[in-house]
């Protein structure tokens, strides 16, 4: 029997052609912390997702495909500005679906959200195009110069671990380069993104130029919006299988993509780096987010004559990392996202001793004696002596954890990093800047930081290679990405 006090669930609807939809089936969203049903999310079916892919062709026909860049410009920092007068309602649905830390919540996630839109208002309205200067045989030459266009629709899917971040990330250059949108968040995380279509709605778009389906992958809106005719680019952050079940789907009508895929990253520490810089950077890029983000380092290799020493440090540290409330003061790691996820990285917990790792920490679920004994928490984790080819040392977990690793010699570290399927990022600590030079090009990775981990500048290429990903977005990346490029050659 439900109580009389109880506030009603919030009821999380698709956003069609200007309008908030529901109708059909439902699906709840549970909170990661202590299991509780805090909403329920319309899930859409194909006739939903159709009517979204119409709107959104129909805008492209309709005044939205007619706007100029500094009208869409503008737009995009009306939206900005939106999610900055609706700061903390952000915060506390990102907090809500996903558990994380508050704090990580304003200072990252809200905060990038707005910088997504403001950056790429501005990197396209002063985009240049390409322009050369060309020989031809009467020797009057010619003039080679490209324009963007629009592709067309944009079929957005983003996963949960950074869910307004990775959405917008994708959105506002879509939005910027002139297409129209149908984005389908991850069904873990609904919330932000259902803020967002009430954002830009009050921005003034269009009908259709932004549309939203809730859903899950396979089967349901995620696969119906893939496998859609009238889809012309599908982008996607996630798993580096759900990606080539997207290639798949996508492959009869050769839609343009763009995948940002998972990772088994590697973070280098060499003899000569600052000690303590090294430990807190290590720290950040193992634990950040409970481990749940795609660059997170998986795998430490510590040069051998200060490799006790930096397992000590990192372990008294992962001790005293804080985990509790997403708004408790000062906490460093909330839940993970959901119990299915805990299930999973709990089996390499388990799967690791199988292994014969030792547990320098962690290992395990911590007890709290309350509520959040029923959430998706488990400890931070640290092991040692793996070899190379454990499935832990070589799988993407997606936990707050990381294998501690020693390592003798440059070359034998540079070896060592490259020998995974993955390839996204890597982190570098040492103090020789020749050594920085030498090694980070060898390292095949998307993004190689040298004494820092996760410093992001929007304009720059982000993308993996090998199983991580296909093509680059960011800067003037991300708007080749949403531009179809045409080459006009002009004899002279
Ligand atoms: N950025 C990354 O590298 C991420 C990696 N992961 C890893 O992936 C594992 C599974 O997590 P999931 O959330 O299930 O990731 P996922 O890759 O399955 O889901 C990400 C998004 O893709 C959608 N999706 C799934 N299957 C689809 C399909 N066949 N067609 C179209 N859309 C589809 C989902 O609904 C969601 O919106 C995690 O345990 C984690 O290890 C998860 C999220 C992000
Ligand atoms: O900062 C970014 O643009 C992206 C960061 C992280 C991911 O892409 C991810 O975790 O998937």
């Amino acid at each position: 029997m439900s109580t009389s006090s109880a506030p009603p669930r919030p009821q999380l609807r698709h956003f069609i052609n200007g309008e908030f939809i529901a109708g059909g089936k439902t699906f709840r969203n549970i909170s990661p912390v202590n299991g509780e049903h805090i909403a329920d999310i319309a899930e859409a079916d194909a006739a939903t997702v159709d009517a979204a892919v119409k709107a959104a062709q129909s805008a492209m026909r309709g005044p939205w495909g007619r706007t100029t860049m500094s009208e869409r410009a503008a737009a995009l920092h009306r939206i900005a500005d939106g999610i900055q007068a609706r700061f903390d309602e952000f915060v506390a649905a990102e907090v809500a679906d996903t558990g994380r830390p508050v704090h990580q919540a304003r200072t990252l996630d809200v905060a990038r959200g707005i910088a997504n839109f403001r950056t790429f208002a501005d990197l396209a309205r002063s985009a240049n195009t390409d322009l050369f200067q060309s020989e031809s045989a009467d020797g009057l030459g010619a003039l080679n110069y490209t324009v963007r266009k629009p592709l067309g629709v944009v079929g957005i899917i983003s996963p949960w671990n950074l869910p307004l971040l990775l959405l917008t990330w994708k959105i506002a250059p879509a939005l910027a380069c002139g297409n129209a949108v149908v984005a389908k968040p991850s069904e873990e995380s609904p919330s932000s993104a259902t803020l967002l279509a009430e954002v830009i709605r009050d921005a003034g778009l269009p009908p259709g130029a932004f549309n939203l389906v809730h859903g899950f992958g396979g089967g349901s809106a995620g696969e119906f919006l893939t496998r859609h005719p009238g889809i012309d680019a599908v982008t996607f952050t996630g798993e580096s299988r759900t990606g080539a079940t997207i290639m798949k789907a996508v492959a009869d009508d050769m839609k343009e993509v763009s995948f940002e895929l998972g990772g088994k990253n590697a973070a280098v520490v060499f003899a000569d780096a600052d000690f303590d810089a090294a430990v807190a950077g290590v720290m950040r890029s193992s634990f950040t987010n409970s481990g749940q983000v795609c660059l997170c380092s998986e795998r430490v290799y510590v040069e051998r004559p200060i490799f006790e020493r930096f397992v000590a440090a990192m372990k008294e540290k992962t001790q005293a990392l804080k985990v509790g409330y997403p708004a408790e003061d000062n906490v460093d790691m909330g839940p993970l996202i959901s119990h299915g996820h805990r299930d999973k990285v709990l089996s390499y917990y388990r799967l690791a001793e199988q292994e014969g790792a030792t547990v320098v920490a962690g290992g395990g679920v911590p007890h709290f004696g309350d509520e959040r004994d029923r959430g998706a928490y488990v400890q931070p984790t640290i092991w040692t002596g793996l070899p190379d080819d454990a499935r832990c040392v070589t799988e993407e977990i997606f936990g707050p954890v990381c294998h501690i690793a020693p390592f003798e010699s440059e070359d034998e570290a540079v070896r060592r990093i490259n020998d995974s399927q993955y390839g996204l990022a890597c982190a570098l600590w040492t103090s020789d800047l020749k050594r920085a030079h030498r090694v980070a090009p060898q390292i095949e990775a998307g993004l190689v930081w040298v004494n820092t981990w996760y410093l992001r500048d929007l304009r720059t290429p982000f993308g993996g290679v090998k199983q991580s990903g296909l093509g680059r977005e960011g800067g003037r990346y991300s708007l080749d990405f949403y531009s179809e490029i045409t080459n006009i050659c002009i004899k002279l």
